[in-house]
């Protein structure tokens, strides 16, 4: 990581006025000692002028320089908190692998950048702020007496080396330990919050409510022996300083240096403590700093899931024309989920995938929206392969529903902006209305606040939220995953229906398990491992012994109307029932 001239400067900066109040620090008590023991001898006024002026200057400008220096130090340190933040937000922005996202990464965003803060604030700086009044405290005490100086020099040595050094160990050792219970505390607090319904479900919440506070208890105990080293340290740092100044007034005294020589020597020593007695805590928080910066370190060092163009091409006009072209996706250490698939979208074609679970859809949509990168074959729109393009230009030409798609903690209206800003009223209207969630809308209005991870909505709310966000956008392209996902049969039925009547005439390439209405589409391309095993149009696959007529004969028997409700006239086949299921859900 490279430093900025800039922030080297202002870190200078700081460390310098936070030396220079440690020195006016040292050069109060000195001359302040000097001045009370010489006043003692009752000297004429004029020979304490000089001194009395000198105190005063040196108590203003310590005021001065600490404020400099915590100004100073403060303003580098959060410049450096926010480089830090944007460097993290940048590295998370693009796609990574999937499997490198979890929830830690939020720990990381939030504790570990403030990390850099510390670093900077709580240990660079008051150890160098504490090694200009040291030596500065030494070359006096090495002037006026030598023997003075070497006693210093031993106490600073223990209480400004190995107090620090030893309360590092500690820490390192504690933290390393402190850092696994804590982790296995959050893991227990995790279940509590998310899992209660199903805790209280099962009457396992007292058991895991009890797991969590021993997992609390380890955590406490060991906090509390990383906080009784730290004590001890710091303790013993204390009584080096007393024990220095006495050895230093002890030697003064043997050495016949005078009252005024000895005040002077031993509050010079006493004072030359202060700056060095907090180091001992910088060295117990610095481990913990370290491990942080290491965290977030590596998340910027994840790989991206696709490679950025060194020179990216210009994205081509429209109209666009996919070519899928023997494509091979595959997920790290896995077998192909994508193997050898070819297929065409022409301006205005509508494509279904159809396939059991695992059978590679999902992958081969994000190898479209650039979400992974694809081993071999190509993805080009009208002739320009993928690779050449900007990732954010190809989700330009060809995005849509993703897999899971994720409702922000904002209103209505901003989940339904977040695919098109400057969208007007009547623009969200016609998105909310084409998705079939008007009247849901309506309800709830426009500025109801959704919750994280969409649970203020159901799943078939979910759904057609997000397919209004994708209608929004409107890409020339537009890709659907699984509209009816882990909905109830009528649902996803009714979803399926009107994401086929919003999709007349546009360019889409839709996964689905649902067969019925894919007599509405052009093609559908049948995937098995990754593997097109059948293709066609669904009135030629349904005749055509194999997968898919298989699929529709399971689903065909699969409907039963509810207990009690009369089959109604037009429900006899499968598009008919889905016409019915939309009708109960509406
Ligand atoms: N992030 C991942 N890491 C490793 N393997 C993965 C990952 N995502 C998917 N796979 C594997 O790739 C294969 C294809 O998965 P994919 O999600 O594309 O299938 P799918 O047809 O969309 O399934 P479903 O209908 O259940 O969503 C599966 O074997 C799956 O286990």
């Amino acid at each position: 990581m490279t430093v900025p001239p800039s922030v080297i400067l202002r870190l200078l900066g700081a460390a310098a006025a936070g030396a220079a109040a440690e020195l006016a620090g040292l050069g109060l008590i000195a001359t302040a000692a000097w001045l009370i023991t010489r006043a003692a001898e009752q000297p004429p006024l004029a020979a304490l002028g000089v001194a009395i002026a000198a105190v005063r200057a040196f108590a203003t400008s310590k005021g001065v320089f600490r404020y400099a220096e915590r100004l100073a130090g403060h303003d580098v340190a959060l410049r450096a908190l926010a480089t830090a933040r944007e460097r993290l937000y940048h590295a998370l922005a693009p796609a990574r692998p999937p499997e490198r996202r979890g929830a830690d990464l939020l720990t990381r965003m939030v504790e570990d950048t403030e990390a850099v803060q510390d670093l900077l604030v709580r240990c660079l700086l008051p150890a160098a702020a504490a090694l200009t009044p040291a030596v500065a405290a030494l070359v006096i005490e090495l002037v006026l007496l030598p023997r003075a100086a070497l006693a210093l020099l031993a106490g600073l040595t223990v209480a400004g080396v190995l107090l620090p050094a030893a309360s590092y160990a500690a820490a390192r050792r504690w933290g390393a330990e402190i850092g696994r219970a804590r982790a296995a505390l959050a893991e227990r607090v995790a279940d509590l919050v998310h899992g209660s319904a199903d805790l209280a479900a099962f009457g396992a919440t007292g058991r895991a409510l009890a797991a969590a506070s021993a997992a609390g208890d380890r955590v406490d105990a060991l906090e509390r022996r990383r906080a009784r080293a730290l004590a001890t340290a710091q303790a013993g740092g204390v009584l080096t300083q007393g024990l220095t100044a006495c050895a230093v007034t002890l030697t003064a005294q043997a050495a016949g240096a005078g009252t005024v020589a000895t005040a002077v020597l031993a509050l010079t020593a006493l004072v030359a403590f202060e700056p060095v007695l907090p180091l001992a805590q910088a060295a117990e928080r610095l481990p913990g700093i370290t491990g942080a910066l290491r965290r977030t370190r590596e998340i910027r060092r994840l790989p991206r899931a696709v490679t950025e163009p060194d020179r990216p091409a210009p994205l081509p006009g429209g109209p666009y024309t996919v070519e899928v072209r023997d494509l091979v996706v595959r997920h790290p250490g896995r077998a192909p989920a994508v193997d050898g698939v070819s297929l065409t979208l022409t301006p205005g074609k509508r494509v279904a995938l159809v396939g059991p679970s695992g059978a590679g859809k999902s992958t081969l949509l994000a190898a479209l929206m650039r979400l992974i990168e694809p081993e071999s074959g190509s993805i080009t729109v009208n002739g320009r392969d993928i690779r050449e393009l900007r990732a954010e230009d190809v989700r330009r030409v060809m995005t849509g529903l993703p897999q899971d798609p994720y409702v922000f903690r904002a209103s209505v209206r901003e989940n339904l902006r977040l695919a098109a800003p400057e969208a007007g009223d009547e623009e969200l209207e016609r998105a909310v209305r084409r998705a079939r969630l008007d009247r849901w809308v309506a309800g709830v209005g426009w500025d109801a606040g959704l919750g994280e991870d969409g649970r203020t909505v159901s799943g078939g709310q979910l759904q057609r939220l997000a397919l209004a966000r994708a209608l929004l956008y409107d890409p020339p392209v537009l890709l659907l995953d699984e509209p009816g996902e882990a909905l109830d049969d009528a649902t996803a039925g009714a979803i399926m229906a009107d994401v086929l009547d919003a999709t007349r005439g546009r360019t889409v390439l839709m996964v689905t398990h649902r067969l019925t209405g894919l007599d509405q589409v052009d093609e559908v391309v049948v995937l098995d491992r990754g593997r097109v095993i059948q293709r066609g149009g669904h009135e030629e696959l349904i005749r055509t012994p194999g997968h898919y007529r298989d699929l529709w004969e399971a689903e065909s028997r699969a409907w039963r109307p509810p207990a009690g409700q009369p089959i109604i006239a037009g429900t006899g086949s499968p598009s008919g029932r889905a016409a019915a299921a939309h009708h109960r859900e509406r």
